[in-house]
């Protein structure tokens, strides 16, 4: 049996640089036809010539597939001629608060001060991507960061707002209050809580910003993704990091789900009888959301068990060890 995917999209991905980037990379090249690249390298994706020049580093790593990196730049306060001149080059601007997750050093640290550069945004199209976790206790840090939304979709109408990688049900509630404000979720967010973070032996492979949730959470993304949520994109966060920055002390935070995504996107819409709403989540409701018109292409799985490799080079997938059933056709 085989399932065929048309033109699938992964709305948040981390690819790194260099050795990273050419292991990790082609992942996801065979199993989509576009993502969002995120910017959070060292130092930051925040002008034209390291724009550029990442662009081509991907496209040399992604190569010979039909892949479209949509780039991001990372928040700064542009002023209106900056970003007229990079509007062009990128898809949308990516914000940080200030040290709230991995390479977040150079984010934000006063949320009130950035309105003239969203009034920017807003008036050129430019749609604002969001890390939106406080620095309070863990468990709250998503929540706390709600009202800051609700503030900047008042604020600024027309500006796009994507709250990236959601975790909890309040944030999707908060979907159905404003026009203007869309999500991405995870596959990894759809499937695990806190428990299988922290409730047994410690399991730093699953550990990410922001932190799994409560099984109330995690049971409404997936039903909102399950029946397609039209406000609801799928983005993986596949954000990869060497096994000796995770099997340590100060583990780094970020699932690497890439070589999954798909095998495992498939296998649970199809333990619900949801297969199909699976084309509107992975990549139609980031269409018809942004106007994007990416090369169509189409991926095909096929119902043939494999299993999860261990390891990827130095780094540890998600779900290493099982057997999944389905497997992307090369
Ligand atoms: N999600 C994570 O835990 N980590 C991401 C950064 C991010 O998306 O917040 C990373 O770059 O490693
Ligand atoms: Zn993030
Ligand atoms: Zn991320």
């Amino acid at each position: 049996m085989i399932i065929s995917l048309s033109t699938p999209l992964d709305m948040h991905l981390h690819l790194r640089e260099g050795a990273m980037l050419r292991l990790v990379a082609p992942f996801s090249a065979a199993q989509f036809a576009g993502a969002v690249i995120m910017p959070n390298l060292v130092p930051p994706v925040d002008n034209a010539d390291r724009l550029a020049r990442y662009r081509a580093e991907i496209e040399a790593a992604t190569a010979p597939y039909p892949f479209l990196p949509l780039m991001t730049l990372f928040f700064r306060p542009y002023d209106a001629a900056t970003l007229q001149g990079l509007r062009d080059q990128i898809f949308a601007v990516k914000l940080y608060p200030e040290g709230v997750t991995t390479n977040s050093a150079g984010g934000v640290r006063d949320l009130t001060t950035i309105e003239p550069t969203l009034a920017l945004m807003e008036a050129l199209g430019i749609p604002l991507l969001v890390h939106g976790e406080s620095h309070g206790f863990v468990l709250d840090r998503e929540a706390e960061f709600l009202p800051v939304y609700e503030r900047w979709a008042r604020t600024f109408p027309r500006l796009r707002i994507v709250m990236e990688h959601i975790t909890t049900a309040a944030a999707l509630d908060l979907l159905e209050r404003y026009p203007n404000l869309f999500a991405t979720v995870t596959l990894h967010h759809l499937l695990i809580t806190l428990d299988d973070v922290a409730g047994g032996l410690l399991q730093p492979h699953l550990f990410c910003k922001p932190i799994a949730k409560r099984p109330s959470d995690r049971d409404a993304l997936l039903a909102a993704a399950l029946r397609g949520h039209p406000k609801l994109m799928f983005g993986s966060d596949s954000a990869p990091h060497p096994i000796d920055r995770k099997e340590a002390a100060f583990c780094a935070a970020g699932v690497f789900s890439a070589p999954v995504l798909l095998p495992m996107l498939v296998e649970l819409f199809e333990r619900h009888d949801a297969l199909d709403n699976l084309p509107a989540f992975v990549g139609g409701n980031a269409c018809r959301i942004h106007g994007l018109t990416p090369p169509p292409r189409t991926v095909q799985l096929i119902a043939e068990s494999w299993q999860v490799p261990a390891r990827y080079g130095d780094v540890v997938p998600f779900a290493a060890g099982q057997t999944l059933r389905w497997r992307l056709v090369e």
